[in-house]
C-alpha cells in the first residue's frame, strides 16, 4: 500500500529482562488511517504500543514519530509530544468521583488555558462526536460498560490528538456494543482524520474498519496487508490466524506455558 506514515518502528528489538518480545521489528503506521494490530496472546501488542508511547524504551532500533525519534527526547519535549498522542486502554479507567463532563475536562484543564466556557464547549463538543452529551452529568459508577468506554474515548480524543492507540477495546462488549464502538472508531478516524491504531482479538470486526493490517507472532510480523489481502493470503500461518483454528502450522502457545515449562 503506498502512504505516507505517521510512525516508523525501525529494526526494534525490545526484551522484558531475559525474555525477547521484539526482534529486528520494523512497522510503519499510515498517517489517517486505521491500522489493526493482532497476533496470539502475550505476543507483544500492547508493548508496541508503550514503545510508541515511550513508556519504554527498545534495546535497539528507533521509532519515529512524524520524523521525530520518541526515545531521543528531553523528557519536557516528550510531554509536549505524549499530547499529539492519546491511549485508550481496556479499561477505560475513568476518574470514579467525577462526573463523565469533569473526566473529559479533565486533560484540557491540565494542558490548556481554555475559558470555563471554551472549555464546556470542547467537552460537550467532544461527548456529542462519542453519542454521551446526554450521559455529561453522570458518575461513571451509572454507566453501561459500553458507556464508560464512549466517555473514556471522549476523554482520550479532548487534547485532539493526531494518534489514538486503543488497547482491545472491544473487550467485555455485548455485540451491539461492539458494533457502536467499531463505527465509533471509524466516525472518529473518518471525521477528524485521526490516524488509529487499534490492538484487538476481534478480527471480523476490526477487518472492516481498517486500512491496513499487521499480524505480530514471535517477536516479528508473521503476515501485513490490507484486510483484502489478509484475507487472500495464501500463507497457511496467516489463514490460520485469521480463521482462529488451534491447529496449524503455526504453533500457538497456552498463557502461562513459558512459566510452566520454566518451572519444570
Ligand atoms: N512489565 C512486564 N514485565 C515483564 N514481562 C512483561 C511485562 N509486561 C508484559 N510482559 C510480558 O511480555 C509479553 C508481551 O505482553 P503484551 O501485554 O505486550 O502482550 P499482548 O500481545 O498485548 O497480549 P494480550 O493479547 O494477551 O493482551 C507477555 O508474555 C507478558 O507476560
Amino acid at each position: 500500500m503506498n502512504f505516507e506514515s505517521l510512525i516508523e518502528v525501525k529494526d526494534v528489538s525490545f526484551s522484558y529482562l531475559n525474555k525477547q518480545i521484539y526482534k529486528n521489528l520494523s512497522l510503519s503506521i499510515p498517517k489517517g488511517k486505521i491500522t489493526a494490530i493482532l497476533g496470539p496472546s502475550g505476543t507483544g501488542k500492547t508493548t508496541i504500543l508503550r514503545l510508541i508511547g515511550a513508556q519504554l524504551v527498545p534495546d535497539k532500533g528507533e521509532i519515529l514519530f512524524d520524523g521525530i525519534n520518541v526515545h531521543s527526547l528531553r523528557r519536557k519535549q516528550l510531554y509536549k509530544l505524549r499530547e499529539r498522542m492519546s491511549m485508550l486502554f481496556q479499561s477505560g479507567a475513568l476518574f470514579a468521583d467525577m462526573t463523565v463532563f469533569e473526566n473529559v475536562a479533565f486533560p484540557l484543564r491540565e494542558h490548556t488555558n481554555l475559558s470555563e466556557d471554551l472549555l464546556a464547549d470542547v467537552v460537550l463538543m467532544n461527548l456529542e462526536a462519542v453519542g454521551m452529551r446526554h450521559a455529561a452529568n453522570l458518575y461513571p459508577s451509572e454507566l453501561s460498560g459500553g458507556m464508560a468506554r464512549r466517555a473514556a474515548l471522549a476523554r482520550s480524543i479532548a487534547l485532539d490528538p493526531d494518534l489514538v492507540m486503543y488497547d482491545e477495546p472491544f473487550v467485555g462488549q455485548d455485540p451491539i456494543t461492539k458494533g457502536v464502538l467499531v463505527k465509533l472508531i471509524s466516525d472518529i478516524n473518518k471525521s477528524l482524520g485521526k490516524t488509529s491504531i487499534v490492538v484487538t482479538h476481534d478480527v471480523k470486526e476490526i477487518l472492516e474498519i481498517a486500512h491496513y493490517v499487521y499480524i505480530l507472532a514471535e517477536g516479528s510480523v508473521l503476515g501485513q496487508g490490507t484486510p483484502e489481502e489478509i484475507l487472500n493470503s495464501t500463507d497457511p500461518r496467516v489463514n490460520q490466524f485469521i480463521r482462529g483454528d488451534f491447529d496449524g502450522p503455526y504453533a500457538y502457545k497456552l498463557k502461562g506455558e513459558d512459566n510452566y515449562i520454566e518451572e519444570l
